[in-house]
């Protein structure tokens, strides 16, 4: 098929993780309504991006919050990716997890964000996700009959080896579920969203909650999706929302064939 439509939500993350199942449900719902054979949550949908909270949230597999992703996969009979949230391992460690289940519910694989967002911004966002989390250290990518996509969790788009990598094992499609802020989303979301997939001459999904004026970390919102040539398929601004768009993956190859970038990469030279 060449055609897929996807949906993100672009949902207003709360402190009761009931009422963040609930929501996601609703919207994942909202975007089989639509007709999408995809859809994305945002990062930690089910808890505050708080770094001290997410021991509190956190869920080994099989959890409430997967449990309820692999019922609404099926139920919807669509891929969910499943923003992300604080998985907890047997040793006790937390991951920041994006749990992807296919259209029967059943796990088709789990990125644990590889790049902690450990940072400290004059006048702006302090941040130490390392406090209570620990990094994955691989890269992510799924196939399903249709697709096959890559995951990172939000800090991981930085990274544009990373988005590389995974475009080298045959992703045409790169899904971030992520959580800017308003420090960092008015200066570089929408410039490293569109410049990933012009690099890589894929699909980009960026999908971020909404912001929630009460929260103390406030959501930049703004997800999107862009496509091989970075331009802008749909976009929301900072409220909740379901945002839709039908990606024509036929258009990877004609871009490629045009502006053959990735035959023109010299790994020869590319060493320090
Ligand atoms: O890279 C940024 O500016 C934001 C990253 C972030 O909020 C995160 O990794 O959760």
């Amino acid at each position: 098929m060449s055609s897929i439509k996807v949906g993100i939500c672009q949902m207003a993350v709360q402190d009761d993780k009931q009422d963040n199942l609930d929501r996601a449900e609703d919207m994942l719902r909202q975007a089989k309504q639509a007709g999408c054979s995809l859809a994305v949550l945002p990062e930690m949908f089910n808890c505050p991006y708080t770094a001290e909270l997410f021991p509190q949230y956190a869920e080994e597999y099989s959890g409430e919050t997967t449990k309820m992703l692999s019922a609404a996969a099926s139920k919807y009979a669509m891929t969910v990716v499943g923003g992300s949230i604080p998985e907890r391992d047997a040793a006790g460690r937390i991951y920041n997890t994006s749990f992807v289940f296919n259209s029967q519910g059943k796990l088709l694989a789990r990125h644990r964000k590889a790049h902690l967002f450990d940072v400290d911004i004059a006048g702006g966002t302090v941040f130490q996700e390392s406090k209570t989390l620990t990094a994955g250290d691989k890269t992510t990518v799924v196939s399903t009959p249709d697709l096959t996509f890559g995951v990172g969790v939000c800090y991981d788009i930085r990274f544009s080896q990373f988005a590389r990598c995974m475009t080298l094992q045959g992703a045409k499609l790169l899904i971030y579920p992520a959580a800017f802020g308003w420090t960092t989303g008015p200066a570089h979301w929408e410039l490293l969203l569109r410049s990933r997939a012009v690099d890589n001459q894929v699909f980009l999904i960026g999908a971020a909650p909404a912001k929630n004026p009460n929260a103390e970390y406030k959501a930049y919102g703004h997800s999107m999706l862009i496509d091989p040539w970075g331009r802008i398929l749909a976009a929301a601004d900072e409220h909740e929302t379901v945002i839709t768009a039908e990606m024509d993956l036929s258009l990877i190859d004609k871009v490629r064939a045009e502006l053959p970038i990735l035959k023109h990469w010299r790994e020869d030279i590319y060493t320090s």
